[in-house]
Parts: C-alpha cells; sequence; structure tokens
C-alpha cells in the first residue's frame, strides 16, 4: 500500500492479497477490491459482493455502515489513484525497469507510439507498444479495448514486458486515462504532446479542462524526462508551463530544437528535410510530418544516432487505417482514415485535395460516433461538405444512439451552397459502394471514421465490418 494515501484503517494492516481488483465481479478468495466512483454506478454499491466472493482487504474512498470482522478496510482519499499506485507496486513497479515514453494529444498518438515502435524494432531492440489498435510485448500481441486501459491491465503488461527484456515502450496516454487516473504512478522517460483541437467535450466539458487534463501528463514528469511538445501548436507550451523535465520542442512553422520543411508531396510519399538532412517517408500529409518530426526527436532524446533515426524514418510504413489506400483497376483512389475529429478530418482532406492534379472528384463517406461529443457532429458535416466534391453521410458505431438522429445532427452543419453534394445512407456497405458506384476514373473515395477497427457496434452488439476490405471489394465488383 506503498504511496496510495491512506487516511484510515480498519482491521489487520498485515493482511497478505492474492490479487487486486475494481470489478468485484472479478474476486476470488484473499483478493483486494478497490471501489472506484464511476459515471454510471459507485463500486462502494459491490462491497458486500467483493466481500461475498473472498475479498480480505477493501479499498474505499468512504468506509461503508457494515464492517465485517477479519476483513480489513482501508480509507483512501481516491480510489482510481490508490488503483494505480497498488496496481503498479503489485507487479514491482515494472515502469522503473524500461524506458516509458508517453504520447498524448488529440490526434497522432497511435500513429507516433506505432511508428517508434516500428523504428525501435528496426533498431534492434526489444520493444514494446500500448495502443488503441493492440498491445505488444515485443512480437506477442495482445488485444486491447481502450486507448489507454485501466492501471491493473496497464502493469500488467508492462510487468511482461520487462519479463522478457523489452527496454522501450511506447504508450498512448488518453485525456480520459488521465482524468481516471490510469496512468498515475508509472515512471516515465519521456512524454510528446502532438496537438489539441476538438473532442470528448462531452466527458470535459470544457476545451480548458480537456487542455489541463492532458497536461497532468507533463506537470508529473520527473526531471530526468524529456518533455517534447509540438512549437506550432497553440496550446504545445503550455503543456511545458509548469514541467520539472527537459523541455524540448518541434515544429514545422515555428523556430524548435527539431524542425522539418515538407518539399514535395505525392499520393505515394513525402520528401522531408530534417535537421538539414533529406529523406523520402512513405507517410504523407503535414499531419504525418508533424508525426515524423516528433518521432525524429524522441529517437534522438532516447540516444539513437542522428542518421541511423532518418534512415529508419524512410523505411516506416502507414499504421493501419491511417491513409491506407490503394488505386483500383479503373483507377480509382480509395483511402481508409480514423479521422473521427474535425481537425483530423480537415487535414486528411487538406492532404488529399493537395494531391488532385486535374479535375478529378474527391467523394467522402464519414459518419460520427454514438455516445460521444455531439458537438463534433455538425462541424465534421461542414467540414466534409464543404472540402469534398459528393459527401456521404453514414453510420459510424451507433452505440446505444439512433443512427438516423446521429445524421440529421451532422446534416446540419452543412451550407445551403454545399447541400446538393450531401447523400444520406445509414446503412455503411451500402454507402461505401455508392460512393463507389459514383465514382470514375482518378477520383478519391475517402472513408473516414473506422480506420483499423473490425466492427460496426450498434447497442452494444458488435457485427464484423471493416472500412478496408468493403471498400476492396466494392471496387472489384
Ligand atoms: C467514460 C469512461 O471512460 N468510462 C470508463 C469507466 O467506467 P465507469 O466510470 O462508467 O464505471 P462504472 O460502470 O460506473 O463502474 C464504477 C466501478 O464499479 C465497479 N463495478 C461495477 C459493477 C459491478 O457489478 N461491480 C463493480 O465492482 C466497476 O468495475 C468500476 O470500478 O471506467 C471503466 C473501468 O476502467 C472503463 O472501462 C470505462 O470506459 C468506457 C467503457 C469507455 O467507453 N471509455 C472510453 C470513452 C475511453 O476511455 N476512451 C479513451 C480514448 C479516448 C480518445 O482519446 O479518443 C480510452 O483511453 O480508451
Ligand atoms: N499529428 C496529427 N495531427 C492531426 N491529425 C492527425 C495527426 N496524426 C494523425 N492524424 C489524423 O488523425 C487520425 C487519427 O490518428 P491516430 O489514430 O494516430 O490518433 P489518436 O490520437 O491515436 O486517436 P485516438 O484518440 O482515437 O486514440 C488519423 O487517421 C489522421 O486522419
Ligand atoms: N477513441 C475514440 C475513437 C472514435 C472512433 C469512432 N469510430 C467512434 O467509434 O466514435 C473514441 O472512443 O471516442
Ligand atoms: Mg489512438
Amino acid at each position: 500500500m506503498y504511496g496510495v494515501g491512506i487516511s484510515a484503517v480498519n482491521g489487520d494492516t498485515n493482511v497478505l492479497v492474492n490479487q487486486v481488483h475494481f470489478d468485484s465481479r472479478k474476486v476470488g478468495m484473499d483478493d483486494a477490491f478497490v471501489a472506484i466512483k464511476g459515471l454510471v454506478t459507485d463500486g462502494h454499491k459491490y462491497i458486500q459482493n467483493a466481500i461475498h466472493q473472498g475479498a480480505v482487504a477493501i479499498v474505499c474512498d468512504e468506509l461503508p455502515e457494515l464492517i465485517i470482522n477479519g476483513v480489513t478496510y482501508v480509507k483512501v482519499s481516491n480510489g482510481n489513484h490508490a488503483l494505480a499506485i497498488m496496481a503498479s507496486n503489485y507487479y514491482g513497479v515494472p515502469s522503473k525497469n524500461l524506458k516509458l515514453v508517453g504520447v498524448t494529444g488529440t490526434n497522432g498518438k497511435t500513429t507516433v507510439t506505432s511508428l517508434l515502435y516500428s523504428l525501435f524494432k528496426k533498431a534492434g531492440y526489444k520493444v514494446g507498444l500500448i495502443s488503441t489498435i493492440k498491445i505488444l510485448v515485443d512480437d506477442t500481441e495482445y488485444p486491447t479495448t481502450h486507448t489507454t486501459p485501466d492501471a491493473l491491465t496497464i502493469n500488467t503488461y508492462l510487468h511482461k514486458m520487462t519479463e522478457v527484456g523489452v527496454e522501450y515502450c511506447f504508450m498512448e496516454v488518453s485525456s480520459h486515462g488521465i482524468h481516471q487516473k490510469r496512468a498515475e504512478g508509472l515512471f516515465f522517460t519521456g512524454a510528446i504532446f502532438t496537438n489539441l483541437s476538438h473532442d470528448h467535450l462531452d466527458y470535459h466539458k470544457t476545451f480548458a479542462a480537456y487542455r489541463d487534463c492532458k497536461k497532468e501528463l507533463f506537470d508529473g514528469l520527473p526531471k530526468s524526462a524529456f518533455a517534447l511538445t509540438n512549437l506550432d501548436d497553440k496550446n504545445g507550451m503550455v503543456m511545458l508551463q509548469n514541467t520539472k523535465a527537459k523541455k524540448r520542442t518541434y515544429a514545422l512553422k515555428s523556430f524548435a530544437d527539431y524542425r522539418a520543411q515538407i518539399l514535395e508531396n505525392q499520393i505515394n510519399g513525402q520528401l522531408l528535410k530534417i535537421d538539414e538532412n533529406e529523406l523520402w517517408s512513405k507517410l504523407i500529409g503535414d499531419f504525418n510530418a508533424y508525426n515524423l518530426v516528433a518521432i525524429y526527436a524522441a529517437a534522438d532524446l532516447l540516444g539513437l544516432e542522428k542518421l541511423e533515426i532518418l534512415r529508419l524514418i524512410s523505411e516506416l510504413e502507414n499504421v493501419d487505417g491511417r491513409f491506407q489506400y490503394f488505386i483500383s483497376k479503373e483507377k480509382i483512389t480509395a483511402i481508409v482514415d480514423y479521422a473521427h475529429t474535425p481537425d483530423a478530418l480537415k487535414n486528411v482532406l487538406t492532404t488529399i485535395n493537395t494531391l488532385r492534379t486535374g479535375n478529378e472528384n474527391v467523394i467522402t463517406v464519414v459518419g460520427c460516433g454514438g455516445d460521444r461529443d455531439k458537438s463534433k457532429r455538425p462541424v465534421m458535416g461542414h467540414i466534409a461538405s464543404e472540402m469534398s466534391n459528393q459527401v456521404i453521410f453514414t453510420a459510424d458505431n451507433p452505440r446505444s444512439e439512433s443512427p438516423t438522429a446521429i445524421i440529421e445532427e451532422m446534416e446540419a452543419g452543412v451550407e445551403p451552397q454545399n447541400a446538393k453534394k450531401v447523400l444520406s445512407i445509414e446503412n455503411r456497405r451500402q454507402a461505401i459502394r455508392t460512393a463507389c458506384k459514383l465514382a470514375v476514373p482518378n477520383d478519391i473515395i475517402l472513408i473516414a471514421g473506422k480506420g483499423h477497427e473490425t466492427y460496426q457496434e450498434t447497442n452494444g452488439l458488435r457485427v464484423d465490418f471493416d472500412d478496408y476490405k468493403e471498400v476492396k471489394t466494392a471496387l472489384k465488383g
């Protein structure tokens, strides 16, 4: 219980516990149960259930009225904080035994962490990855449900990594993760900020609260760590305001410690100048130039040799579902991209529009997720219709909401002059097929929002669905 912040104890303080849990349904004999106040329910309601299943220690914000003899009750100021510290202690503080780098920001976390994983693998190291797409313990892959998993899951995998000799781990740190203290108590060697734009205001309520939440990752860094930020982002320097860590910056436009310049942009890659050296990357778009210079800077700060980093960057491939494209026999280009925020959608469409050489059409298929920030919907509707020649609004994981209602909220953002460009087809498969039927040679189809996802979630039910496979099949047909 070292470092959890105990305010009262009732019972034997020397109790030995088997495992730590925060879900009463998983508790077994001699386990500890941490009660957490959630958004839907309150873990304190399940203390009796946990004891019934064998819990011998209860960690809670408020001691229950009913105290059972032989059970140790520990009162703490915050259950989420206690869970994070206990999870780390339980596994022997694994984050101290590898170099852990956290990446935060609205967009680019999966791209930056996955590319850093690949780069360090290519450099010959054993590497770990905790990302939206998957968890990797060197070469072994595990599925994941969250961008930043709960503290127990994080520490379980960090422990597995240290057991097989992983030296570097790259981890996405989401704002939900920070707010719910999932990454607290971890020893970071460095942290990277990508950018900040509109997302998750349903959860954080204000943009300032969302920004300050991301900043906490940097506030908590030790002096020995590096804090790497995007100087071109309006909030880049805000992240570094109160950090003790070594401050470093990267940019395309501003005068930063690490600078990149785009010399040429094509569908199959871009020519960049980083630190006075030219390099060709298969990843395109300004946003990827930012991701690549961030990776270059992080690899340098972690001690790799500069020319070696540049050589390895030029070998990196697109991350699954991020600007994943193919060109059909009829010369129609289909791009699948995980753009699910207004900024990402704008960036991807800007990049696509810079690739146009003549009067080819850009046809966009896009939806917005259910049970997520509703205020993104009209904005994304506006961007898609303004920046494409034809748009099809469709469903993207409606979850518990009505897909028709979500689409109507997207339509509300369409300016009258763009209304004729818009079609709404709820069924995503039909929407993709329609886009493929509308396309003529040289046209570009963008399918945005789901990227690597292999399902469509409606009312708690996940049905297999893969944008890339769908568009490949439709264009073959
Ligand atoms: C909104 C949100 O983040 N919710 C997370 C939160 O759930 P919650 O607060 O609703 O929990 P709750 O259901 O009220 O339960 C409270 C406590 O009671 C316990 N309980 C509950 C029932 C029971 O019988 N016994 C019991 O002990 C629960 O285990 C929990 O500890 O805590 C849970 C446990 O850690 C998370 O799984 C859950 O993520 C949900 C599923 C989710 O969808 N989260 C998304 C929004 C999310 O976190 N996304 C970010 C990425 C965002 C991005 O950057 O794009 C991510 O990092 O993945
Ligand atoms: N540096 C960047 N700046 C702006 N947009 C980006 C950047 N990198 C990627 N994108 C866009 O955002 C989309 C999502 O990228 P990525 O999956 O890397 O972000 P993320 O931060 O991991 O998202 P999530 O919050 O869902 O985990 C990409 O498909 C692309 O359209
Ligand atoms: N990490 C993001 C992913 C959104 C992806 C989109 N396809 C959706 O399901 O809304 C979130 O949970 O808000
Ligand atoms: Mg991600």
